[in-house]
């Protein structure tokens, strides 16, 4: 019979998959916290095994019938074996018998390979479609849900959790199954050869077995804990690594290797646990054969002596007593498993439950059907009213402007304005709580999400440069891109100079984080990252950080190209870049405090020259 290590592992079935999704906002929500041992109801959980298991059920099939058509012939060994002591105690030609005997245990072994194989193959194909459902989903959350989970422990649910999805599919099932079918053979077998010692066995068996089910919700509740830990370690690690330089910078490295070793310690403790009670189980269930063994052999060795059965139906009995002890420990194991694949889909659809975005299939840019025109694209925000989430004030408080299609447009204001939030509502990372953002005229909550993503380019503040190559970093978005397409943009955003330094080519890898690259080349490689998707609307988040003036120059002359052929809207940091701005929205306590020119509002407005005075910076 197939076996399976008892680890981590977790995902979403195709089911669970597609019918999720629904709304973009605020699905926030983080996944329920390792306290959800009550999560799943026994009827629930049976339903997402199903659909795991479902979209594989004829290989499963075939390899149930191939188990348990070999356990059958299993069971006519004894009574083959039994054949085999008559005649050699009647003294006749034993060949036939033990041909027989011979035949049996050959086929019965071929069925077990290939069942076994068919059986852990389709296991992994259920471990597969787990991880891809997982992933996509996940990749599909909105930006809110996203935001309130744990990296880290979405990558444990990936990699460990999903892994035990296996255990579905070998130990729990099949398993359960071909025990099943097995128990109840052995047993008749046994009621043919002799009642009497049928009862004295089935009687040990079910009073060890009742202390088997006493254990196993103690197994179930250390399972779920030990892949919630695994899970917090994965979170606590990935926090660390990701502030690396800070890591380092502030000697915390102790610090946080004993956070981490917490979380691993909490792992192990719920390990032991499992072990221990796993081990407690699985003896208990082997005790329990032992002991009918020796109860049988007591209690049959005086029915031979009273002449009531023969030698050869005594060990013809005992050998079904031994054949008694696989299918009983598997089914101890059965248990065992089923509580931890359990935990690991309750897990899985912890993160399946979240609501997606939307998708939708369609390749064409339209708006309501029709097909929408090339060309920068105008935006309009009315009355615009918005509350992160675990927020009492709003980010954005009635906020209207409208920007036509073309040209450069600043957004200015004091940290905590709202500026950020307004690009963010632009490109649906969340939806207004009032009012509505239209974009070519049309309100956002009537795109399709992916067309309209499609034609908007987002450059965030920290834009991040991927590790692979330039080509790697620019193509992201655009796949199709040709050498010609990345070599302008990369003269568009002034950045052939980086090329150079690469020797040319497109090929050459630049690091994790893009360290390698100023902040400002990183900033033009975002930006020709996004013209490549040639976007009606470009969004940038400018960085706040200074750059020399070689970057900040060769940046202001992009923007500005840039806002000659399509809609760009920049949060502005920097008194450059507003200075040739069509026009400069000041944002104050998520209002629109004024409009207009660089001049015209050095003259009208006190705030903007006052952040003009301190050149904007925040
Ligand atoms: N993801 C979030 N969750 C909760 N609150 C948030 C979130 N993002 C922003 N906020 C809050 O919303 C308000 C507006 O933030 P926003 O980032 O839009 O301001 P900003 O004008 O872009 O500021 P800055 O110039 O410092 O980047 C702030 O009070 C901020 O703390």
């Amino acid at each position: 019979m197939a076996s399976t290590s008892l680890s981590a592992g977790a995902p979403p079935t195709e089911t669970e998959e597609g019918t999720a999704a629904v709304t973009v906002p605020d699905a926030e929500g983080a996944v329920a916290d390792g306290a959800a041992a009550d999560g799943l109801s026994l009827r629930e959980t049976f339903t997402a095994f199903r659909g795991h298991v479902r979209p594989h059920w004829r290989e499963i099939a075939v390899a149930a019938v191939l188990l348990v058509g070999s356990g059958v012939l299993g069971l006519l060994q004894p009574l083959a074996v039994e054949d085999v002591l008559t005649a050699y105690g009647q003294g006749r030609d034993v060949a036939p018998d033990l041909l027989r005997l011979v035949a049996l245990v050959l086929v019965a072994a071929g069925a077990l390979a290939v069942g076994d194989f068919l059986l852990l193959r389709a296991a992994e194909r259920v471990v597969l479609a787990g991880r891809q459902g997982l992933v996509r989903h996940i990749l599909r959350l909105p930006m809110g849900a996203m935001r309130r989970q744990a990296p880290g422990d979405l990558l444990a649910r990936a990699a460990g959790d999903t892994s035990l999805l296996r255990q579905i599919v070998t130990q729990t099932l099949v398993q359960a199954l071909t025990g099943l079918v097995m128990i109840i053979g052995t047993l008749v077998m046994m009621a043919i050869v002799d009642v009497e010692l049928l009862l004295v066995t089935v009687g040990v068996v079910l009073l060890l077995g009742f202390v088997v089910g006493v254990i196993m919700p103690r197994i179930r509740r250390a399972a779920l804990s030990a892949q919630q830990s695994v899970g917090e370690m994965g979170a606590t690690l990935e926090r660390a690594l990701s502030a690396f330089t800070t890591v380092k910078a502030s000697g915390a490295e102790d610090v946080e290797a004993r956070r981490v070793d917490a979380a691993a310690r909490d792992a192990y403790d719920e390990g032991v646990v499992l072990a221990r009670w796993g081990s407690v189980a699985g003896t208990t269930a082997g005790l329990a054969i032992q002991i009918a063994f020796l109860v049988v052999l007591g209690v049959g060795g005086a029915r031979v002596s009273s002449g009531a059965i023969s030698v050869a139906t005594l060990t013809a009995f005992l050998l079904y007593v031994l054949y008694l002890a696989q299918p009983v420990m598997s089914l101890t194991n059965v248990g065992t498993y089923f509580q931890a694949a359990r935990a690991a889909v309750q897990r899985l659809s912890e993160v399946t439950r979240l609501p997606t975005e939307p998708v939708d299939s369609t390749d064409s840019f339209t708006y309501g059907g029709k097909a929408s025109p090339p060309g920068a694209a105008s935006l309009a925000f009315e009355n615009i009213t918005f509350t992160h989430s675990g927020r009492t004030t709003p980010a954005l408080n009635g906020f209207s402007l409208d920007i036509p299609a073309g040209g450069l447009t600043a957004f200015v204001g004091p940290s905590g304005a709202g500026k950020t939030t307004a690009l963010s509502l632009i490109e649906r990372f969340y939806d207004p709580d009032l009012g509505r953002i239209l974009f070519d005229g049309g309100d956002l909550r009537d795109w399709n999400l992916r067309e309209l993503r499609a034609g908007i380019g987002y450059v965030e503040q920290d834009a991040p440069v991927m590790a692979g190559s330039l080509r790697d970093n620019l193509a992201y978005a655009a796949p199709a891109a040709t050498d010609e397409d990345l070599c302008h943009v990369l003269a568009v955003t002034r950045l052939l100079p980086l090329l150079e330094r690469l020797g040319g080519d497109l090929d050459a890898a630049i690091d994790h984080h893009g360290t390698s690259l100023s902040g400002g080349e990183r900033q033009r490689v975002a930006i020709a990252r996004a013209l490549l998707r040639r976007p009606r609307l470009l969004l940038l988040d400018e960085a706040t950080s200074q750059l020399d003036a070689v970057n900040e120059a060769a940046l202001r002359e992009v923007i500005e190209e840039l806002s000659r052929r399509t809609t760009v809207l920049v949060v502005a940091h920097r008194l450059s870049t507003v200075r040739s701005a069509d026009r400069i929205a000041v944002l104050q306590d998520g209002a629109l405090r004024a409009v207009g020119t660089h001049t015209e509002l050095l003259r009208d407005d006190i705030l903007y020259a006052e952040l003009a005075s301190h050149q904007l910076l925040g």
